[in-house]
């Protein structure tokens, strides 16, 4: 499981931009999953071999100038929360202001580690005025960097991973872990529980490593897996708004510690904006995902309202819709087991491994049968393929030209895969290596 960085700071200090830079070094790597959609406040960094997410508080604000400040200082306290470190981002060009205080004073209560970014440090006069900001008393250092021009923020990352924790492995490896997700009041907390309450027995709870995730180990119908984080499901930290913020900042650490997620939607609601957010974060992070359209029972149904309605999810979160979709009610507990067996299926999907003869046999056929399009004359010839050992399916293919292989043409391969072997409900990685 990855670490944690939130940038917080007032609007205008470079929050985006840093976040930009910070993911940039991904950028490439993440483009190259077919289809998948960068949001603008989530992304996977890596510096020197040691991955970690970040997260940008910016962006999610009101525009409400009354609510404004107060939105702010929960964004700060969430990020705190749930982050493992904090980059506290400063304005060099513009000083310091009274709301840069405010955050600061937020910031000095919390024991996570704190880093002071002086931004817009874009020379050296600059960098020299970011003494200014010793003066907000957090940290012992300050981090003049420039997010447009990349200058310092090597620095202050050597530091902000030299101080990651080695998180332990957790416990109970072979286990299938599987979480259930979703924004505030779609029922997760009621499915939890009902789950828990078909065999009361046969469960018991295993504390998790990081702070207050319970993990609760369902044995049943020859199922055995854990369910990730259900201490936050049940514990029910009650957040009134409806945000995207929150129902993001909440599931991004259980999303990273499960293989399976359980993305479930409220029937009443149809698929809105924070779901499809939520979505993106389990594809993001590679994880096998079952929709569950839950509260079904409230549902006025004619013939093909199932029909139409499953139509719909697919069409909005194309082009990654080999997903099982499964109608419940937690309420009344229809349907429930089928949505255990499908993550479980799921979960043999995202183990599988395709011998490369096998692959080889199938995948040649299909690329004779459509060959890569010529570029600039020149010809492309793919001369094989093998999957990689990694945790979630990758294929690399090997070709003489592989930087004029384009996304549609890797979309054709990856459903071809799709259509021999069963990856249903997992995110597939496609690479091309020169060979
Ligand atoms: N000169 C200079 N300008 C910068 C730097 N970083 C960001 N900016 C500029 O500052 C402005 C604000 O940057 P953003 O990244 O949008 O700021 P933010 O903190 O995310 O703002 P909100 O989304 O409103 O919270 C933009 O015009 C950036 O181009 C920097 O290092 N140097
Ligand atoms: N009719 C109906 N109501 C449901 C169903 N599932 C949950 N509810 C109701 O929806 C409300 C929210 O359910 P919770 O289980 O608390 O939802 P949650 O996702 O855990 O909510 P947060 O803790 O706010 O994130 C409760 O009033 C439940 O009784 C269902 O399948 N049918």
């Amino acid at each position: 499981m990855s670490n944690i960085v939130a940038i917080v700071g007032r609007p205008n200090v470079g929050k985006s931009t840093l976040f930009n830079r910070l993911i940039g070094s991904r950028k490439a790597i993440v483009n190259e999953t077919a289809g998948v959609t960068r949001d603008r406040n989530y992304g996977k960094a890596d510096w020197n071999g040691k991955e970690f997410s970040v997260i940008d508080t910016g962006g999610y604000s009101f525009n409400s100038e009354d609510v404004f400040d107060e939105e702010i200082r929960k964004q700060v306290m969430l990020a705190i929360d749930e982050a493992d470190a904090i980059l506290f981002v400063l304005d060099v060009q513009h000083g310091l202001t009274d709301l840069d205080e405010a955050v600061a004073r937020i910031l000095r209560r919390t024991t996570k580690k704190v880093y002071l970014v002086a931004n817009k440090a874009d020379n050296s006069d600059l960098i020299f005025a970011a003494n200014e900001f010793y003066s907000v008393g957090i940290g012992d250092v300050v981090y003049p960097i420039s997010s447009v021009n990349g200058s310092g923020t090597g620095d202050l990352l050597d530091a902000v991973v030299g101080d990651f924790e080695e998180k332990p492995e957790e416990e109970d490896n072979e286990l299938p872990r599987l979480a259930f997700v979703g924004r505030p009041n779609v029922g997760k907390s009621s499915t939890v529980n009902a789950l828990i309450g078909i065999e009361r027995n046969i469960v018991t709870d295993v504390a998790g490593t990081t702070r207050d995730s319970i993990h609760t180990r369902f044995q049943k119908f020859g199922h055995d897996f854990m369910m990730v984080d259900t201490a936050g499901v049940r514990k029910k930290p009650k957040v009134n708004e409806d945000l995207e913020f929150y129902s993001v900042m909440r599931s991004i650490r259980t999303i990273e510690t499960a293989d399976v997620c359980v993305l479930i939607l409220d029937a009443t609601r149809g698929v809105e904006a924070q779901d499809l957010s939520i979505f993106d974060l389990i594809i993001k992070n590679r994880k096998g995902v079952v929709i569950m359209v839950n509260k079904w029972d409230l549902i006025e149904k004619e013939t093909n309202t199932m029909k139409e309605f499953e139509q719909e999810i697919r069409n909005k979160i194309a082009p990654f819709n080999d997903v099982p979709i499964i109608f419940t009610s937690a309420l009344s507990k229809q349907r429930l087991l089928n949505v255990l067996e499908s993550a479980l299926e799921v979960y043999e999907n995202r183990v599988r491994k395709i011998q490369t003869s096998e692959l080889n046999k199938v995948m040649q056929d299909a690329i004779a049968a459509f060959t890569p399009p010529s570029v600039k004359g020149k010809f492309i010839k793919i001369k094989y393929v093998t999957q990689l050992p990694t945790l979630a399916p990758t294929f690399a293919f090997y070709c003489n030209l592989p930087q004029y292989i384009k996304d549609p043409y890797k979309r054709y391969l990856e459903n071809q895969i799709r259509k021999n072997w069963t990856f249903t409900g997992v995110p597939i990685q496609i690479f091309m290596r020169k060979k």
